[in-house]
């Protein structure tokens, strides 16, 4: 389903000023697309990709999934993690997981979670972690991973809940360039075969071949949208 944040403003308390994160930003993503968001240290981008995740609400402004308002100004804690859990799936910049679960459990415990059941829940589960290349691995725990591997199994478990929505912060920081890379490909052809709409904060312009647009935050505003040319 298409995301769309439309006015988004968001202010934090400064002293007995208020600091303007957002600045009423617009963006849509469209489902199975991804788009990348950019821009300098303290542009504004991490707020921004909270409040699509409902975890900060906005100061002004209207989160739509699918044309339906999922938050706004007024939205409720546990109606933002109804919503979080129904229909998001986040990618954090370090990757999450449970010490104690192998990278299978990891995946069917966010599908059971989020009250996914498929007819099976393990296979669909292990072909999730086929398509991050990481299925030879299903049985370990996150301490046997690399970090790469781990970032994998975080995607894939992200994709285990069935979002509508996937949003990812920083996926390629830890790794180097050629695996930061086939991350981000790897990011938009999930988008691309579920439907999902994806938003993801990166730092490095060079990994985003893959990507269908980019969008660059300064001062808390969009400076500039546009597609990338194919290649
Ligand atoms: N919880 C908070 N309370 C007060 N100010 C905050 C808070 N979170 C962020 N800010 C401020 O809001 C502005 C935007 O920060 P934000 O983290 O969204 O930027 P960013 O583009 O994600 O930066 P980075 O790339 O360094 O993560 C910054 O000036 C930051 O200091």
């Amino acid at each position: 389903m298409d995301l769309h944040l439309e006015n988004i403003t968001l202010t934090y308390p400064d002293g007995d000023t208020t600091l303007t994160a957002v600045n009423d930003v617009g963006l849509a993503v469209p489902a199975g697309t991804t788009t990348a968001l950019l821009g300098p240290s303290g542009a504004g981008k991490s707020s921004l990709l909270a409040v699509a995740a409902g975890l900060t609400r906005p100061s002004s402004g209207t989160v739509r999934i699918g044309g339906e308002i999922v938050f706004t100004p007024a939205t409720t804690v546990a109606e933002a993690t109804r919503v979080r859990l129904e229909r998001i799936g986040m990618v954090f910049q370090s990757p999450q997981l449970l010490g104690s679960l192998t990278a299978l459990e990891q995946l069917e415990l966010q599908a059971h979670l989020r009250g996914r059941r498929p007819a099976s829940l393990r296979a669909r589960a292990m072909e999730l972690l086929d398509a991050v290349g990481v299925a030879d691995h299903h049985a370990k725990r996150p301490a046997q991973l690399s970090g790469g591997q781990r970032q994998r199994v975080a995607i894939a478990r992200a994709l285990a809940g069935e979002p509508q929505v996937l949003l990812v912060d920083e996926p390629t920081s830890a790794l180097d360039h050629e695996r930061g890379t086939q991350v981000v490909e790897l990011l938009t052809g999930l988008a691309r075969e579920t439907g999902a709409a994806t938003l993801l904060v990166s730092h490095d312009a060079a990994t985003l071949a893959t990507v269908d647009a980019t969008v660059r935050m300064l001062d808390a505003r969009i400076e500039q949208e546009a597609p990338l040319t194919a290649g």
